[in-house]
């Protein structure tokens, strides 16, 4: 008989943070095992246990979740933040671990006497920075490659993840001021956790079980 349990539907990033996310989710038992196969296929589930996957691009799994069409996602902090997503925030996976940064040339200062130019992924992230700062600055927005903003001289900093620092080592910049630490996330969709509170709470409880043994 078919089972009359609705599934959990999951937003996974795709690249390097969704495998690792997969992982665990496999590990504390909503495996899904087609997913491992290397096909274009986006969405696998496995009705057995109650679980279907979604592969979606890093910057859109709050969207995703905020419409409900998946119930939970992973999705890095730094994304929350810039897209003020509505959902709630379940669990801090500790992966992915990075941090929001300004960076500028080797050796360079902020000049306060200007408009400060500012290169990033993440507008609303920068802006709220230099708001808090009372700095009159610019935005240049860029999907990608930001260090290289800098060094062709069309902005003053970059605004953007910093992890083992080296992609600013081999651009000639460096780190000057540390925003905030960003680690990937488990969410929810609010309607979702009401509906599916027990499913998705024993979820992220054997979530953070196995997160714990692993710090
Ligand atoms: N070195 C890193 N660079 C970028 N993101 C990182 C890094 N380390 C950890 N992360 C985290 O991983 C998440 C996904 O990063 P990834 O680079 O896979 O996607 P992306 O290229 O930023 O996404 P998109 O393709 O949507 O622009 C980020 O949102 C961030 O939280
Ligand atoms: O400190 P590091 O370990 O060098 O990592 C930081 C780099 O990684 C990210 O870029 P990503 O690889 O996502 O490429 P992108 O330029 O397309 O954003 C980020 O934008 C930095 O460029």
């Amino acid at each position: 008989m078919k089972s009359l349990r609705k599934m959990i539907n999951i937003a996974l990033p795709k690249g390097r943070l969704g495998e690792k996310a997969y992982g665990v989710f496999e590990e504390i038992g909503y495996g899904c095992p087609s997913i491992r196969e290397t096909n274009r296929k986006l969405i696998f589930e496995n009705e057995e246990n109650g679980v279907r996957y979604f592969w979606v691009k890093p910057s859109d799994v709050a969207v995703y979740v905020e419409r409900g069409v998946a119930d939970v996602g992973v999705v890095g902090k730094d994304i929350l933040l810039e897209q003020a997503s509505d959902v709630y925030e379940l669990l801090d996976l500790g992966m992915g671990k990075c941090r929001m940064a300004v960076a500028g040339k080797k050796g360079g200062r902020i000049d306060t006497d200007c408009t400060l130019r500012v290169a990033t992924k993440f507008p609303n992230i920068a802006r709220e920075y230099y708001r808090k700062q009372s700095l009159e600055i610019e935005i240049i927005e860029l999907h990608g490659s930001i260090e290289i903003a800098p060094i062709l001289g069309m902005s003053d900093v970059i605004v953007d993840i910093v992890e083992t620092g080296t992609t600013l080592l081999e651009n000639d910049l460096e780190p000057w001021e540390d925003i905030v630490s960003i680690s990937a996330r488990l969410i929810a969709n609010k309607a979702s956790y009401k509906f599916l509170n027990a499913p998705i709470r024993q979820m992220c409880e054997k979530m953070n079980e196995v997160i714990t043994k692993k710090s």
